[in-house]
């Protein structure tokens, strides 16, 4: 063998002239179980129209159905695939229809992958291993692979995979030693059922329905004869192994003895040509289609089963089973072809399984590989539906993902069949697990037309180095590092393999690889930067519009609280001077009966009085000029003119003094309403004050820069000279001293006073009172 390795024939080269094809996405519809008909979950929800096209019908109670109800989404999806299978179809039809293509290519020298993907209990398991009576897809294509073998078989074990795409040399010791872990993993596998195993052996029996064309089928399915192929050979090499919680598990490997030990989880690394590939994972030479089952059994058996609450035989992990043909010519391995069929773990979600504890961190990896590989897929399906467009494929962020990035990559064609189940209660999932393949549908593969004949792998020694026609190369062994040395860190691929030219010609690709990326990183960079800066500046708009909304707002209700306050303010003035007047009014008031009454009694008096000092001039008159007689007897009945005099005067001291009194009163009435005026000014003027301000204030509301607070501090500071304002009046209205009483024709002129507060002084009408009383008094 000439020592090349993949790099010698770019990827690029090997495609070009190839047609780009979509991947193909099956579906496969599962029949319902007797306890699921029996649950009422039969509700029409899948409807298949025709062999491509498939309709969901949301049941009621479904989150779908909910939201449809509130016209978020629709009730009904429709979708298309490469080809449905209803529950009718068999296990045989359906790999007659999906594997055919890629069985072929397997065969011809080019790498396949399928992956089963559904949420758990939906036939995912049923469709890659089927059951004994009914064996899957890849009993089906072990059984197709030893057909077309045939008697081609290589019986030695002395080839063996390395690392992702080459192949390893092994010494007589080494050969021993895959025998006797061959033999370990089958004498552990004895007790099994033999059943299954006649039912994958009777798969090559001519007997049975599948293989009762078996020289057709590979008539049809194979491009190339292996007949044709000469002295070449081939030897078939399997590895079976999952990745739980984000570990990689041999499902090859022994069982531990101690159950308080834990399992051994490999690394996955790269072989220095961007290919992942899982170290020290256990390959199997197998040489039967029985071995093969034993295999599969004794891997089943250690793969992690955990109950949950839909299924309680779910499997909680991604289980691939892998097959890798190596096409040997005398010494040299002239191509490997890999065949990889995936059993992904259930694709629901944490909430609906209810899972806890343990079970939850399965959920929370199962989902993130899950999600690395729907955001790889939708990152494949973007990057080529936008050609301008090159975003990040995160292949690296899960262990599934980076195990199958090449065959994404164009090293391989990938199929995806996606398994449903119809029931209502499990509805809202699978149509996360619909819309999941619909993206998938739409990822272009780019498949070689060659085989990868002309990416011939690398023959190394038993100790990891080159090897040229199963010897040893030419070259010096110093030359060439280990395995050990060649990948001590994970990912890490040592490039001294390569000769020097090369070295220094992929030194150049990289930097100018190195470069390009750089750039795009820094125009993504930028544009993230820029999409950044608008959206900040976007939301600061937003935000300083809303601030000045709300200022805006606080500002209206600002004032109409001050205008009410000085509406309240002035009413409650108004009342309290009304009041004021009302009380005065109480006090002095004297009706308008009485009042005539007593004026008309006074007038009477007065007659009287006058009549009475007419009566004795008169007598004192006749007494000086009649008989002396009659003034003695006069005199005895009537007062002296002394005794009048001193009565008259006695009566005239009594009015003046009521006079001098009514005038003080006047006069203390006049000062008191003078005082009140005063104050009723004054409150005036705090109200004109009070105005003022707030005119200053609704001024500088206009012009409102100020923050809020400040607007608030004002208003909080108005309140207190309101109130203080307000208690000023209190005590202005306490001290007002008790308002004398108005006997007569006061009425008339409080009240002018008390409905005009403001308008003149009410001393004027008083006044004017006091002089008429003064008139009356005299
Ligand atoms: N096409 C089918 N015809 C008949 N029975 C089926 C079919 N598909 C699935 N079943 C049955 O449905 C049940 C669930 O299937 P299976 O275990 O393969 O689901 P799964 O998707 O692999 O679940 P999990 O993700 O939990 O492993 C099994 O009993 C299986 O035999």
């Amino acid at each position: 063998v000439s020592c090349c390795t993949p790099m010698n024939c770019s990827i690029t080269e090997l495609l070009a002239g190839a047609e780009p094809q979509t991947m193909r996405v099956y579906l496969r519809v599962r029949p319902f179980s007797k306890e699921e008909l029996s649950d009422g979950e039969d509700q029409g929800c899948v409807v298949i129209e025709n062999n491509q096209t498939v309709t969901l019908k949301a049941p009621k109670g479904s989150a779908t159905m909910k939201s449809s109800e509130k016209g978020i989404g629709m009730s009904l999806h429709k979708f298309s695939f490469s080809q449905i299978f209803g529950q009718e179809m068999t296990q045989s039809e359906l790999f007659e229809d999906t594997v055919k293509s890629q069985m072929s290519d397997f065969l011809d020298g080019k790498n396949a992958l399928i992956f089963s993907y559904g949420v758990t209990n939906a036939g995912k398991t049923y469709t890659i291993q089927g059951t004994p009576k009914e064996p899957g897809i890849l009993p089906r294509v072990l059984d197709a692979t030893f057909h077309y073998v045939g008697g081609h078989l290589y019986d030695g074990m002395d080839r063996k995979p390395y690392l992702r795409n080459d192949a390893q040399y092994l010494d007589l010791d080494q050969v021993k030693q895959e025998r006797i872990a061959k033999a370990a993993i089958f004498a552990s596998v004895k007790d099994v059922r033999v059943k299954s195993l006649a039912n994958l052996k009777s798969l090559s029996s001519p007997s049975t329905r599948f293989s009762s064309s078996p020289l057709s089928y590979a008539q049809t399915v194979f491009a190339s004869d292996p007949t044709e192929a000469g002295s070449s050979q081939f030897a078939l090499w399997v590895a079976f192994f999952e990745i739980y919680n984000e570990c990689v598990y041999d499902l090859l490997q022994p069982p531990l003895c101690s159950k308080s030990k834990r399992r051994a989880a490999l690394r996955v690394c790269d072989d220095g040509a961007g290919n992942a590939y899982v170290k020290d994972l256990r390959w199997i030479n197998i040489q039967t289609l029985g071995e093969a089952s034993k295999l599969l059994q004794f891997g089943n058996r250690n793969r992690s089963a955990a109950a949950t609450k839909m299924n309680q035989s779910s499997s909680r992990s991604h289980s691939i089973f892998t097959m890798k043909l190596l096409k040997i010519d005398g010494s040299r391995v002239e191509r490997i072809s890999e065949f990889s069929l995936c059993d992904l773990a259930g694709s629901e979600r944490c909430n609906k399984t209810k899972t806890f504890g343990e079970r939850l961190r399965e959920a929370g990896n199962i989902n993130t590989s899950l999600l690395i590989l729907g955001k790889c897929i939708t990152a494949l399906r973007n990057n080529q539906t936008d050609r301008m467009k090159s975003s990040y494929i995160p292949f690296r962020e899960s262990k599934l993902t980076k195990l199958f990035q090449a065959v994404f990559c164009g090293k391989g064609r990938a199929s995806m069949i996606v398994n449903i189940n119809q029931c209502a209660s499990t509805y809202d999932e699978t149509l996360h697990v619909m819309k999941f393949s619909a993206v998938a549908k739409q990822v272009m593969q780019v498949i070689p037309d060659k085989p990868l004949e002309s990416l011939v792998p690398c023959l190394v020694g038993h100790d990891g180095k080159p090897l040229s026609n199963g010897v040893i190369d030419s070259q010096p062994l110093e030359s060439y590092l280990s395995e050990e040395e060649l990948l001590d860190e994970e990912d890490e691929a040592n490039m001294s393999l390569l000769p020097q030219n090369e070295f220094v010609n992929m030194i150049e690709s990289l930097r100018t690889k190195l470069l390009a990326e750089r750039r795009r990183n820094l125009v993504q960079e930028m544009e993230i930067r820029k999409e950044m800066g608008d959206a900040m500046l976007q939301q600061l708009m937003e935000s300083e519009e809303l601030r000045i909304r709300q200022i805006e707002e606080q500002k209206e209700s600002y004032q109409e609280k001050l205008e009410n306050t000085f509406e309240m303010y002035k009413d409650a003035i108004k009342e309290h001077a009304y009041q004021c007047a009302m009380n005065n009014l109480e006090d002095d008031y004297v009706p308008l009966e009485e009042f005539i009454a007593v004026q008309e009694k006074v007038e009477v008096c007065h007659l009287i009085s006058c009549l009475k000092e007419k009566y004795w001039t008169g007598i004192v008159c006749r007494s000086n000029t009649g008989p002396v007689g009659n003034t003695c007897h006069s005199a005895h009945f009537l007062p002296t003119a002394e005794d009048r005099c001193k009565l008259l005067y006695k009566e005239k001291c009594a009015i003046e003094k009521m006079c001098e009194d009514k005038q003080q009163l006047i006069l203390s009435l006049e000062k008191r309403l003078m005082e009140l005026s005063e104050t009723l000014q004054k409150v005036g003027d705090g109200f004109l004050e009070k105005s003022a301000d707030v005119e200053v204030l609704q001024r500088k509301g206009d012009d409102q820069t100020k923050s809020m607070d400040d607007i608030l501090q004002q208003n909080v500071e108005k309140d207190q000279e309101i109130t203080s304002l307000k208690a000023e009046l209190a005590t202005l209205s306490q001290k007002s001293p008790v308002k004398p009483k108005f006997k007569r024709g006061l009425l008339a002129n409080i009240k002018e006073a008390v409905t005009s507060p403001r308008k003149g002084t009410p001393g004027r009408p008083l006044r004017k009172m006091s002089k008429t009383l003064r008139m009356k008094g005299s």
